[in-house]
């Protein structure tokens, strides 16, 4: 056990160049946790928010003046530290003290506790004794939010090596296959940049279907087959296409409408085709019903909720009432404290809803959510395949398949 003697913070820069906090928080003098806020750029309209009146140092300077709050606490004690929090914040949503506040200092008093008992992160946010790895999914191809003009409408084009043994062969594997993509992007377009999105995949002018084709491509190319070695994830990200107004999905740059039927039939035909193994968002934040419509339909695919679920348990209890999902993103920042999304985890687990760990697009050269990943059980860990903010997670994989503790691939 050891106690926090001292906890601060200061700005800094995420991925895209945007400013963030980070904080840190120290056990006896000597044990530091070091935490920085990652963002999204498609944000949920019930995600908590990320700063008061969207300033980092509005958060800071209500952690400097409230620090003394913290000090003596036991930095293992997750539970006493949320109350803390939640004492200097009385909203639902983190609008005071700013959920990457809530974010930071709850995960860097957990890895200051886990210096101090010797032990790593994943062990001490777990009662298990045995772990599995998460596979990792990753973005080889950007649009929507996270990309430029001309790209596609939905925002992520994912691969996932179901197929492999180890998180080694599944790392190399999805690099493979994002490698591959840049020659038959290169060949389909000669005028193709190599341009990436903001989480590392690559970004060219196609329309959606297309740049599932030469995605599909890609794996065929190398010998792999969809749904084998191999399967391909959409982001559908489908809130950024709905328009209120309309009643409509808006596919600006591909140039259609979709109703919202036309959309469950738009979204079922890409799963289908491509043998998606994963399908977030395929419907706007607020379609539980029209989730359902495809959970139903699609038992053997992650029908994934992400501004859907928004990491925030109240939301996923209405959804697993509803049954829209099969399977539902976990970003500790969507809920603001790391108390918050393992409150999450737990009705996710016990009613069999398989999680997803993720990154932001926004992200830092942190890698607790690996740690996390591995301590909610997870399925997948969403956290790219390329670019040094994404490959941190992944290397911290590797050096975790030399604990003993953790053994194999999970079943998905
Ligand atoms: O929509 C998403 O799932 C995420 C991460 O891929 O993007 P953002 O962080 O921009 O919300
Ligand atoms: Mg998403």
């Amino acid at each position: 056990m050891a106690k926090i003697s001292s906890i601060e913070g200061r700005t800094l820069y995420n991925s895209r160049g945007t400013k963030t906090i980070e904080v840190d928080v120290e056990s006896e003098g000597k044990f530091l946790g070091r935490v920085c806020a990652p963002s999204g750029a498609s944000v949920g309209k019930y995600e908590a928010v990320s700063f008061p009146n969207g300033k980092p140092e509005e958060s800071l300077k209500i952690l400097k003046e409230n620090a003394n709050k913290f000090i003596g606490l036991e930095s293992s004690d997750l539970k006493e530290i949320h109350n803390t929090l939640k004492s200097l914040d009385d909203s639902t949503n983190y609008a005071n003290i700013g959920g990457a506040l809530a974010f930071a200092v709850t995960i860097a008093s957990m890895e200051s506790a886990s210096k101090a008992s010797g032990q790593e992160l994943f062990q001490i946010l777990s009662s298990e004794s045995s772990f599995k790895f998460p596979f990792p999914i990753g973005n080889i191809l950007g649009g929507g939010a996270h990309a430029g003009p001309g790209t596609p409408d939905i925002q992520e084009i994912l691969i996932c090596a179901t197929g492999s043994k180890t998180i080694e062969d599944a790392i190399e594997t999805n690099l493979l296959v994002h490698k591959e993509l840049r020659s038959v992007l290169e060949k389909e377009d000669p005028h193709f940049t190599n341009g990436r999105g903001d989480e590392g995949g690559w970004a060219p002018k196609l329309e959606n279907i297309k740049a599932l084709e030469v995605s599909s491509k890609a794996c065929e190319n190398l010998g792999f087959t969809l749904g084998k070695e191999v399967s391909l994830g959409v982001d559908f990200a489908s809130s950024t296409q709905w328009n209120e107004e309309k009643g409509k999905y808006v596919y600006d740059r591909a140039g259609f409408e979709n109703s919202p039927g036309e959309q469950i039939d738009f979204a079922a035909g890409i799963i289908e085709k491509f043998k998606l193994i994963y399908a977030e968002d395929a419907v706007h934040e607020e379609a539980f019903e029209d989730m359902a419509e495809l959970t139903a339909k699609f038992p053997d695919t992650l029908v994934t909720g992400d501004d859907l679920t928004v990491t925030n348990k109240d939301i996923l209890t209405k959804a697993i009432g509803l049954k829209s999902c099969n399977a539902a993103i976990l970003k500790v920042n969507q809920a603001g404290s790391l108390y918050d999304a393992f409150e999450f985890a737990s009705v996710a687990n016990q009613n069999n809803v398989k999680l997803i760990t993720s990154h932001r697009s926004g992200e830092s050269t942190d890698s607790q959510i690996s740690h996390i990943g591995l301590a909610t059980k997870s399925k997948m860990l969403k956290v790219g395949v390329v670019g040094g903010e994404r490959v941190a997670k992944l290397n911290e994989l590797l050096r975790l398949s030399e604990h003993d503790l953790i053994r194999g691939m999970v079943e998905i």
